[in-house]
């Protein structure tokens, strides 16, 4: 029998995360980031491993980012081709939903062409950019974070998000 292993990521797992990032980023999915960004966010990432009957390396990654008291951003959820459609992004998006919930996050924002994926968990589209309350924003507007100024929709960064779909969900207290 084969189960999927969901755990924390380790420094020794970018290059193999980066394998994975690397052609979806060539497709325009994922944004593609410097070798260091990885280590340096290390923290945000789960990875999905199989092991019993079928061995594998890594087969899925994904990360949350915090960015505010209230509001965390799922990114850089990615499975491998060989693996798709097998329980490994269902298995991601649940730990990292469970980390929002630790951290104390109620809001989750995710940038995506897989609305329909998304939807399955309770996301929602974003009608409209509203949702910032304006001191909020701008407090955002000082991150140098790529993944933030796509949160705030920002001119700068629409070429990374063309064709995206602006997606929450919102965490309710009891759950
Ligand atoms: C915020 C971001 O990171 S956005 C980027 C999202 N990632 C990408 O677009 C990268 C390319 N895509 C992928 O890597 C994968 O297709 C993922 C991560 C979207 C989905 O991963 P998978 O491991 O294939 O998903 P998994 O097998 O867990 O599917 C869970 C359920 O969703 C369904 N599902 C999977 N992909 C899709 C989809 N694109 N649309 C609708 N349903 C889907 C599956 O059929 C499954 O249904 P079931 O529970 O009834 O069996």
């Amino acid at each position: 029998m084969t189960e999927l292993r969901l755990r924390p990521a380790r420094t020794s797992d970018v290059p193999a995360i980066k394998d994975l990032v690397a052609p979806l980023a060539r497709a325009g999915v994922l944004i593609n980031k410097d070798t260091v960004a990885y280590y340096e966010g290390i923290q945000e990432f789960l990875v999905v491993e199989a092991v019993g009957d079928e061995q594998t390396g890594l087969i899925g990654c994904g990360a949350l980012h915090v960015m505010w008291e209230d509001l965390g951003e799922v990114r850089t959820l990615a499975t491998s081709d060989a693996w798709r459609g097998r329980g490994v992004g269902r298995t991601l998006l649940a730990g990292l939903i469970e980390r929002a919930r630790a951290v104390g996050v109620s809001r989750v924002f995710c940038l995506t062409f897989e609305v329909d994926f998304f939807s399955r968990y309770g996301f929602e589209v974003m009608p409209n950019q509203n949702q910032v309350d304006p001191d909020v924003f701008a407090e955002l507007l000082r991150s140098h974070d790529e993944g933030v100024a796509e949160y705030l929709d920002l001119a700068r960064v629409k070429p990374n998000t063309l064709g995206n779909t602006r997606m929450l969900l919102e965490l309710s207290p009891e759950d």
